[in-house]
């Protein structure tokens, strides 16, 4: 065990290009390290390469340079039962609760499903089911229904618990809040803090929203064109980026109290007003 659990040296990722064009470099020189019940959260506008880091992480893309270590193994280049082996490890947490759950199974048999492929009896499954279940504060009953008898936020808290029933060590959060109201959000969020608590996961938090990354992160990675332009604990970043790129993404981020509203227009006009001295 090491206090490294995820460590991505000078990653880089290419889609292919269309006809006979190059391949697009998606994601350059990445490198990142996550530790044993950290939050990392990664942020940057649409297109920046977040996602695409989240899945070169689960293997869902292949990597063109550099490495990814998990728990100090390479894992860049699995073969696919490897790779499979390494799901109780690594798990993800999809933005859409309403796509990322089949409809036609019972929450019970979502639930148990990950366990079963992984060796273990019905018997056994189920009474996880009733543990994940209780994790997640959704009464055991809701084991006999389907996803569509839910709402958003207790379809993701069955995409949390179905993400948790291998104990992984990292979980891949992409945009999970997004698709859900604020009070939702809210609730939601806190339950991925209660369970790094009891648990000691770690996650990688994919999300555009900043608030999102502060209530979360203990550190953020900021995203540009593929790039990580700027990285730090979430509060000195978010306070005091020193990148311009970041400080325009914060800048433009939406606001609730209109004194930090007010805040926010002085500030972006000092910004504005600098950017124009330096021109
Ligand atoms: N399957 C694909 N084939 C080719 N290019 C792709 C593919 N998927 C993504 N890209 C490109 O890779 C870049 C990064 O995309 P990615 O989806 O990772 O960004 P993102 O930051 O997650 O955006 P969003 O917040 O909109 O989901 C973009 O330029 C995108 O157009």
């Amino acid at each position: 065990m090491t206090d490294r659990l995820l460590e991505i040296d000078r990653l880089a990722v290419d889609y292919p290009g269309s006809g006979r064009s190059k391949p697009v470099r998606a994601l350059e020189d990445i490198s990142l390290r996550i530790r044993p019940g950290e939050t990392v959260g990664l942020v940057g506008e649409s297109g920046s390469g977040k996602t695409t880091l989240g899945r070169a992480i689960l293997g869902l893309i292949p990597v063109a340079e550099g490495n990814i270590l998990f728990d100090g193994n390479d894992i860049s280049h699995l073969r696919r039962r490897e790779r499979r082996a390494l799901s109780a490890d690594i798990q993800v947490v999809f933005q859409d609760p309403y796509t990322s759950l089949n409809p036609s199974m019972t929450v019970e048999d979502i639930l148990s499903e990950p366990l079963i492929v992984a060796g273990r009896s019905r018997r056994d499954a189920v009474a996880r089911t009733r543990e994940l279940l209780d994790r997640v504060h959704l009464p055991h009953d809701a084991g006999r229904r389907l996803p569509r008898e839910f709402s958003g936020g207790q379809r993701q808290r069955i995409a949390i618990a179905r993400a948790m029933a291998l104990s992984p060590r990292l979980i891949v959060c992409d945009e999970p809040v997004s698709a859900l109201d604020l009070t939702t959000q809210a609730r939601v969020l806190a339950l991925f803090t209660e369970i790094q608590e009891s648990t000691g996961v770690s996650y990688l938090f994919i999300t555009h929203d900043l608030s999102v990354v502060r209530a979360v992160s203990h550190s953020v990675l900021v995203l540009y064109r593929g790039k990580i332009v700027e990285s730090g604990r979430t509060a000195v970043v978010t306070s005091a980026p020193t990148h311009p790129y970041t400080r325009r993404l914060f800048m433009s981020a939406p606001v609730a109290d209109p004194e930090r509203q007010k805040e926010r227009r002085l500030q972006r006009l000092a910004l504005t007003a600098s950017e124009g001295t330096a021109a």
